[in-house]
């Protein structure tokens, strides 16, 4: 059989190897093996007739045809080479409808590093960071976005992992520095903006939560969302420093669509990603902050099974870069302190209901991703497919009414073979 896949000395597009050796994990800037991304080092390592197959069978076919690419203005993506950020768009088509327009809606991903060390002041983190989403927001805007999404707890490095309460000084509330710095680019672009912040709720004794506020685009606030579910799982220490959300599944009615904000670890709970659905959210937004070792075979799955079984949209953020906290930490297995959570591995994407998505953005760079999408493809899906019409909700409400209960017995029926010995 042909060799499709170089081994070990990969050439990128600019002719340069990629990688030294197969057998050292991944390099240490977060790219595998010179490569941004599993996409790129597929396209640029496979024939194209065999790339196109592979691709056909990771991404799908959206109404027919491999995802089209979208071309920006140049003001674009001159401020993504200016200022050293990947820029990406795309666009998910709908089938031509006989009794309604398309709803076409362009929504943007922001994936960033923090800027300075974790060691500088407080106030000049935040404000180098907001600086740098700045530049990107303008792009997003020079593009025509409509709806943009930030990653989790955009405006501090994700400091969880190391327990100290001292970070809980980026917290601020839901209306503070960071909400009132995009209401005015929300305004400037006539962009509804998702603002995932640490958030401190001054009116109910100062608790904390994982909060996305949603920005209008007059730069009103219509409404939050609080993290539901909370990690507990590797360094992700994140009930130290706030509590379960109260605010449940809102779906918030924009402009532009219908959207609703699945904060990070709830991507792994089904019925969270259903009772956005349920409320009728048309995209649901996952503003991630999570690493390689615990969760990278995961990311690709999970978003997109919600997009499919739910038929919405999902726009998945993760965070990039490695962040390196002034005091050592344990993680409680044994293994020697350190002082950084693992590499965060970007990759943020966009899936679509009939399960098709887009290529990710890089694994250790800053991007922007951009896509159009015509939300008449929910309800085409929904048509397609029946979901929603096939789902008996009723026989699973019952189940979970009766589990919930602590005289609940699983309804296991045992093979009499086992019962004999
Ligand atoms: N931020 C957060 O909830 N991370 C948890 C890790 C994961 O879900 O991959």
């Amino acid at each position: 059989m042909a060799s499709f896949v170089s081994s070990n000395l990969a050439e990128k597009g600019n002719g340069e190897a990629a990688s030294e050796s197969v057998l050292s994990p991944l390099v240490p800037d977060g790219s595998i093996h010179g490569f941004e991304s599993l996409h790129q080092l597929l396209e640029t390592s496979l024939k194209p007739e065999l790339f196109q197959e592979v691709s056909r069978l990771l991404l799908g076919f959206n109404c027919g045809k491999a995802i089209e690419r979208v071309l920006l203005p140049e003001i674009a993506t001159s401020l993504s080479i200016k200022h050293d950020f990947d820029i990406r768009a795309f666009c998910f088509h709908a089938d031509k409808e006989a009794l309604r327009q398309p709803r076409i809606v362009r929504v943007g991903l922001i994936q960033n590093k923090i800027v300075l060390p974790t060691t500088a002041p407080f106030s000049d983190q935040k404000k180098a960071i907001m600086q740098k989403v700045k530049l990107m927001i303008d792009a997003a805007g020079a593009s025509g976005v409509n709806i943009i999404c930030l990653q989790e707890a955009w405006m501090m490095p994700f400091a969880f992992c190391t327990r100290e309460k001292r970070w809980c000084e980026f917290s601020e509330p839901f209306d503070g520095e960071c909400t009132q710095f995009l209401q005015g680019l929300a305004r400037e672009y006539n962009m509804v903006i998702v603002n995932p912040i640490l958030e401190r709720d001054l009116k109910h004794g100062e608790v904390l939560w994982n909060t996305a506020v949603i920005i209008g685009n007059h730069g009103n606030i219509i409404g939050l969302h609080r993290k539901n579910h909370i990690p507990r799982v590797g360094d992700f220490n994140e009930s130290t420093y706030y509590m379960e959300g109260n605010t449940g599944h809102p779906v918030f009615e924009t402009c532009y669509g219908k959207i609703a904000v699945n904060i990070c670890y709830g991507r792994h709970h089904p019925l969270n990603w259903l009772a956005f659905g349920l409320n009728g959210a048309e995209i649901v937004f996952n503003p991630s902050a999570t690493v390689g070792e615990l969760s990278e075979p995961m990311w690709p799955i999970e978003a997109r099974n919600a997009a499919i079984a739910n038929s919405y949209f999902v726009g998945s953020i993760n965070r990039v870069g490695t962040e390196t906290f002034p005091n050592p930490f344990t993680s409680g297995d044994g293994k020697p302190q350190h002082s950084d959570f693992g590499h965060f591995y970007g990759s943020s994407y966009f899936s679509a209901p009939d399960a098709s998505c887009t290529p990710s953005l890089s694994r250790h760079r800053d991007g922007l991703l951009i896509s159009d999408m015509d939300l008449n493809l929910c309800r085409q899906l929904k048509d397609k497919w029946g979901f929603r019409m096939t789902a008996r909700y009723e026989i699973y409400g019952d189940l979970l009414s009766s589990y919930l209960k602590p005289s609940f017995i699983p309804q296991v029926i045992l093979d009499p073979s086992l019962q004999k010995r």
